[in-house]
């Protein structure tokens, strides 16, 4: 089947690739399970152990049981051949006693089984989502900017629950082969040709379970971005962040007719597989019981010529159905492991995913204080998504000290040149030196340390105030000192203090008692951040966008005493802001058109100038 591949419409840029695999793909597959069980046996090494010895011992119960029958049988049948005597009675309710006494063995071992076994898979499922946050924290911007890696990021947040399903298949497989070596041993003695009966039963159940997981992985594998689309839609559908829009927009019908697309689809994928897989798994299990009836005749058949003792009749049935039940299980459950094994390789190679842009082997410190400034040296940068070049052959000096400003139009790459600087990008061609090395010889942490930025699309964090503050140095969250000079600085203070929890108020809606602030609000809030760490270069992106104007007035008086003797790139699209820098950086297409203070480029009568005399007009 086309696992639903021409039917969906496919959201722009995700790419999904189905896969059919071979049995050759399951057995590598398998090459995982070590690796799986470092990871199970690193969530809880006491759980993990106990679990495999009641399992070993749980496997040992089902032949001694069904020995035990066959004993308690002999001795009736000879009790109402021979006579009773009191030894031969004594004899068969010891028999019955230790019988029961295994069942209730056998119980309590399953109780305690299922009991380590969940308890092991809440912790597996903690243990990995936190190894799953911790690595894509390593991780580079641009990576998250990539359909794929969101796709292999959703696998392997797939994968962290229900995988200790798989740890309880593997677990129980090995108790099953044990159990089966015991009871195979008897049917051996018996007549070898039963054991090949047995197989030729079992087979095509073993064949049809593995054609039809096959498939079903690479349906559920082919799903991934729809499956991420349908998480999307039933977020912005139903969220405080998007209700708003959703609304005015009157958007809902848009999103439900959107998400019954995909939903239907993905049912009535899954329904065909679903019917065609248990169509053949009866075909398939009526072999099976063919298999076992066959067998069972010849038991019969052997206990009517006297040959065996209908104690014998009923441990060799006994024996043949369980073992039927076990290879039926064990062979179906090699499909479903090898089928876990195969998801956990999407797991594992999410962890393969590298950042690209790593510290040095040997770094540099980061210098301080900076002596000489920031030197772009025919700097290019093109996003892994894009053909386009966002900046492009960009030469210029950030001296130590200086307030630059950015100017351009909307996409003309502002953005992308501070990111550039903080590191978060690393330039396609060109390069770009810090006190004369490259800026990638220098530690990464120290950089990032050393410069505070913060972004025209920060983050509004739904926490207290003061650790929407805070998050700019995140070490020092309990320094309320420094939280509140910075929000001062920022001129959040005065509404912080108005606030009903002050610095100790949720904000935002999502959780209980939070309040709301407006945009302006929100926007000092954040740039109280740029003022908790000591960075020597301080970027502030559209920083002020947000604010009225007798606020931005103030904030950039602030700022300018603020960061005396600190450098500081500013990105702005107003004038009155941007005159305050010394110096102006006018951006055309990820080009250099302009560089110099407002009045030298005012005199130029150039593009800001032209640009500037817009603006003011607009004012008149
Ligand atoms: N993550 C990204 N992936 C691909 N292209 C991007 C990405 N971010 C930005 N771009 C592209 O790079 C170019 C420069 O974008 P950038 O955000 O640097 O512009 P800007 O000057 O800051 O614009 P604005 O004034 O609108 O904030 C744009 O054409 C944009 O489409």
């Amino acid at each position: 089947m086309s696992a639903g591949r021409d039917h969906y419409n496919r959201a722009p840029g995700a790419k999904s690739t189905v896969q059919e695999l071979s049995f050759k793909d399951r057995l590598s597959a398998l090459r995982n399970l070590p690796q799986f069980f470092k990871l199970v046996w690193h969530t809880s090494p006491r759980l993990t152990a106990t679990n495999a010895i009641l399992r070993i011992a749980r496997s040992a119960i089902p032949v001694t049981v069904l020995y035990v029958g066959k004993l308690i049988i002999d001795e009736v049948v000879a009790i109402t051949h021979g006579g009773s005597t009191q030894g031969s009675t004594l004899h068969l309710w010891e028999l019955v006693a230790l019988e029961f006494g295994l069942a209730v063995l056998s119980d309590a071992l399953n109780r305690v089984i299922i009991l380590t076994e969940s308890l092991l898979g809440d912790l597996f499922s903690n243990y990995t989502s936190v190894k799953i946050m911790a690595h894509a924290a390593t991780l580079d911007l641009d990576q998250f900017e990539d359909a794929n890696f969101y796709d292999k990021l959703e696998r392997a947040r797939q994968q962290t629950v229900g995988r200790t399903i798989l740890l309880s298949q593997v677990l129980g497989q090995v108790q099953d082969l044990i159990t089966m070596g015991f009871l195979s041993v008897g049917l051996i003695t018996f007549n070898p040709w039963l054991i090949l009966l047995l197989l030729v039963a079992v087979l095509p159940a073993f064949w049809g379970e593995s054609y039809f997981s096959d498939k079903s992985y690479a349906l559920s594998r082919g799903q991934t971005p729809q499956r991420r689309e349908l998480d999307y839609l039933r977020y912005i559908g139903a969220s405080d962040d998007t209700a708003k829009e959703i609304k005015m927009f009157d958007l809902s019908h848009f999103l439900i007719d959107r998400f019954q697309t995909l939903s239907n689809q993905f049912y009535k994928d899954n329904k065909n597989l679903a019917i065609r897989r248990s169509v053949w798994g009866t075909i398939f299990t009526l072999l099976g019981t063919a298999g076992y009836y066959g067998a069972y005749i010849v038991i019969i058949l052997r206990t009517i010529e006297g040959k065996l003792s209908i104690g014998d009749l009923t441990f060799l049935a006994g024996s043949f159905r369980q073992l039927r039940g076990l290879l039926e299980g064990i062979l179906g459950r090699f499909t479903s492991v090898s089928q876990g094994a195969i998801f956990l390789s999407d797991f594992f190679d999410f962890f393969k995913i590298e950042a690209r842009i790593k510290a040095a082997v040997h770094p540099r410190p980061f210098p301080n204080p900076i002596k000489h400034g920031f030197v772009f040296e025919d700097v290019g940068f093109q996003y892994s998504n894009s053909e386009r070049w966002a900046i492009r052959h960009l030469n210029f000096t950030l001296h130590t000290g200086e307030k630059l400003a950015l100017v351009g139009e909307n996409g003309a790459g502002k953005t992308t040149l501070v990111k550039l600087l903080a590191r978060l990008y690393d330039p396609t061609e060109g390069s770009i030196h810090l006190d004369g090395h490259d800026l990638r010889e220098y530690d990464l942490a120290g950089l990032r340390l050393n410069i505070g930025v913060i972004f025209q699309d920060y983050l509004r964090y739904q926490m207290t105030a003061s650790q929407n503050i805070a998050v700019g140095n995140i070490e020092e969250k309990e320094n309320q000192d420094l939280i509140v000079t910075s929000a001062q600085q920022s001129l959040a203070h005065y509404l912080v203090e108005k606030l009903p929890g002050k610095y100790d108020q949720m904000l935002g809606r999502r959780f209980h008692q939070g309040v709301e602030l407006s945009g302006g609000e929100w926007q000092k809030i954040a740039l109280a951040r740029a003022y908790m760490r000591d960075a020597q270069l301080l970027i502030l992106d559209e920083p002020t966008a947000a604010l009225d104007a007798r606020a931005e007035y103030e904030v950039f008086q602030r700022f300018a005493e603020l960061t005396k003797g600190k450098t500081a790139v500013l990105i702005s699209h107003r004038f009155s802001t941007v005159r305050m820098a010394d110096r102006i950086l006018v951006l055309e297409k990820g080009e250099l058109l302009e560089i110099g203070s407002h009045e030298e480029l005012l005199q130029q009568e150039g593009r800001y100038a032209e640009l500037f005399h817009l603006q003011a007009k607009g004012y008149r």
